[in-house]
């Protein structure tokens, strides 16, 4: 995950691959509480690992349910209907699924054997709406209480009581549908007699209730239902395990790559797997949408086929009641129609992670668009000319995803503009990984790619600040160097001279270099420590005075420029490898100053080391690096030279960045 400040997109230009979708998190947070509340053990498999999930687990763990977890199985032991912990207080983030569910089953619990609980959350979960349900409860006979503001948690719930369910229970269906979800699902563990749910209002939402319905049937409880309005959880339901059970792909999530496949996936289609036409979520639905303006779409039991078709998009005028969380990426999709777009029936994105019609319209006018917005509708203008844009994201993980779809701009306009997504961490929430997904299926133009090259002399610092830059950024990293260590050390190792330009340079061209987690592996061989040896520091310098074997390698390091970004770190990486970098730093040290640091990281080693003789070599080093034919060590014309002789590794790393900075168009 990208837990930075920012993260800087280039301009994207196609898309090409196959994504397997994380768990759903509407399936995997109503699997566990229904497995907890069971008789019996759940096997679940392909459970999302999220923050939404991670709540909904912790929660369970400290009312007493015992779960383990092994990769993406999790195994809960089911508590037949009464969690052991009387008492808890509960965090539950943001997360819906968590809050709902669980008020309504720990009310019943508190009231029919007594108890205590406090549910709490992020403070926008203390601004989302949960009366409804609250009314519901009390109506039945809990005992609920609204610790801040009637009507939003936190929530304190408390018994006994004595709990009415011979007249139906009432639940308004028009702010969420969670509301109604939460009641089906906890009932179950108190009827003993037919109960009857009503809802009042229009049932928003309503594919999340079918999902509610069909895992309730997976796990013995047969709900009967009068069209959207009644629901009859009939006497002596029980939950009961279902033994395994395995949850599709998540289909909002879907979402994302299926537009990005009706935007870019230009010769053939994008593969998503995870959902198809055998899902239970509503929003796969979206694919109808898509499908509308234009998106070539084809669906699998488990899979989903797309590319693009119909270009530029069509405007389209969408009622997504149905499908309030994909709906979102209709709206950025809708930057690349032909004509306007609106969508409506999504009042409930008022009450979401963040008001989400106001936020989507103030951050597609920052691109440039022209939005118009009302009570529960959007109306979106497609775009021509995009401005390089800083989006916030207001702790919402679908703003984020939403608009990584905006870099891929140049294929809806003139120009071409890299967008900034503001804390892409949020995405935790349901899919921390997306963007590593994202720019795994994506290209763009090399030269759009932003590198940052940190060149400079031996033991100048090179390696710590470009890793601390890639860190700061998000962007990959090339330390150069290691690639000729590695020459050296595997020409030590095949026995041969290193002054053999005919014998070494094959070898570099075919090295299988990888840069793993800091590690650098040499095929399956994890060499990191091994390059780090002095001699084979000095091989390297032998071997990259070879004009034939620094051809071999320049191929290998252009293939490292990948989206989002480089921070290169060498010796002629902005002279000779990526003479187009926006940004080159020149980074020296005086050689004392260099030589007490080798010397400390020497000692720190426990290797005994001689400053006098590391001076000498250092200077020796400087020396063949600076009059060597090829590429002599030297900064580029437009480097920018940054002398850390006095500056801690923070204070380098912030000049960097503020120098990077001033290059951004944000
Ligand atoms: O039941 C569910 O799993 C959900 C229902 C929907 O909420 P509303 O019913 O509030 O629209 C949806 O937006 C949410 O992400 C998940
Ligand atoms: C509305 C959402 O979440 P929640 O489950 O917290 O309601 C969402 O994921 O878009």
């Amino acid at each position: 995950m990208f837990n930075i400040p920012f993260l800087d997109l280039p301009p994207l230009r196609a898309a090409l691959g196959t994504v397997t979708l994380p768990g759903s998190k509407s399936i995997s947070n109503r699997i566990l509480l229904m497995a907890a509340l069971a008789e019996g053990r759940t096997e679940i498999h392909g459970l999302l690992a999220a923050d939404d999930t991670q709540v909904m687990l912790e929660s369970l763990r400290t009312l007493g349910v015992q779960w383990t977890r092994d990769g993406d199985t999790v195994t809960v032991d089911g508590m037949g209907g009464r969690v052991p912990q009387a008492q808890a207080d509960l965090f539950l983030g943001n997360a819906g699924t968590a809050m709902r569910p669980l008020a309504a089953a720990l009310a019943l619990m508190a009231a029919r054997y007594g108890g205590d609980y406090q549910l709490r959350g992020v403070p926008r979960m203390h601004e989302r709406p949960i009366r409804d349900l609250v009314d519901a409860l009390r109506g039945l006979g809990c005992q609920v209480d609204c610790l801040a503001q009637a009507g939003y948690p936190p929530l304190r719930l408390t018994g006994p009581s004595s709990l009415h369910l011979d007249t139906p229970v009432r639940v308004r269906g028009d702010v969420s549908s969670q509301f109604l979800t939460a009641l089906l699902m906890a009932l179950p563990l108190v009827a003993q007699r037919d109960v009857v749910v009503e809802v009042e209002g229009e049932l928003i939402s309503k594919p999340y209730i079918d999902i509610t319905l069909a895992l309730l049937g997976r796990f013995g409880v047969r709900v009967q239902r009068d069209g959207w309005q009644r629901f009859t959880i009939p006497a002596g339901s029980r939950l009961q395990s279902p033994g395994r059970i395995h949850v599709e792909g998540d289909a909002s999530a879907a979402s994302y790559f299926i537009a990005l496949g009706a935007l870019a996936a230009l010769g053939e289609p994008l593969r998503i797997e995870g959902v198809g036409s055998d899902a239970l979520q509503g929003d796969v639905r979206f694919a109808d949408a898509a499908a509308a303006m234009g998106a070539d779409i084809r669906l699998e039991p488990n899979a989903l086929l797309v590319q693009r078709g119909r270009w530029p998009l069509r405007g389209i005028e969408w009622d997504c009641i149905a499908i309030p969380d994909a709906a979102m990426t209709l709206a950025v999709m809708a930057l690349f129609a032909d004509g306007p777009s609106k969508l409506t029936g999504i009042g409930s994105w008022r009450v979401k992670e963040t008001d989400r019609i106001a936020a989507m319209a103030t951050e597609l006018r920052k691109l440039g668009a022209t939005v118009d917005e009302g009570p529960d509708w959007i109306r979106v203008e497609p775009l021509r000319e995009w401005r390089p844009a800083s989006i916030r994201t207001y702790d919402d993980h679908r703003m984020a995803m939403c608009f990584s779809l905006a870099a891929l701009n140049p294929l809806g306009g003139h120009g071409a503009a890299p967008v900034r997504i503001e804390d892409p961490a949020c995405v935790a929430k349901t899919y921390p990984d997306y963007f590593e997904t994202f720019f795994g299926l994506v290209q763009a133009d090399a030269a759009d790619v932003p590198v940052i090259c940190i060149d400079g002399p031996t033991a100048s610092g090179k390696g710590t600040l470009a890793d601390e830059l890639a860190q700061a950024l998000g962007f990959w990293v090339l330390d150069s160097g290691a690639l000729y260590r590695a020459t050296a050390w595997a020409a030590l190792q095949a026995g041969l001279d290193l002054n053999d330009e005919a014998a070494v340079a094959p070898l570099a061209a075919t090295l299988p270099l990888r840069f793993a987690g800091g590690q650098v592996y040499l095929g399956e061989e994890n060499v990191t420590e091994a390059l780090r040896q002095e001699a084979v520091g000095l091989g390297a310098s032998t071997v990259a005075a070879l004009p034939a074997v620094r051809q071999a390698l320049h191929a290998l390091q252009l293939g490292f420029r990948r989206v989002p970004g480089l921070v290169a770190d060498g010796r002629d990486m902005g002279t000779a490898i990526f003479p187009d970098a926006p940004l080159k730093v020149f980074l020296t040290a005086s050689a004392a100053q260099r030589a007490q640091r080798r010397h400390k990281q020497l000692i720190f080693k426990g290797v005994s080391a001689n400053i006098e003789g590391l001076l000498a070599d250092l200077e020796a080093r400087d020396l063949r690096d600076k009059t060597r034919s090829a590429s002599p060590l030297k900064p580029a014309q437009d480097a920018r030279l940054l002398d850390n002789s006095d500056l801690t590794i923070e204070a380098s790393v912030d000049q960097v960045l503020a120098w990077w900075a001033d290059q951004r168009p944000f």
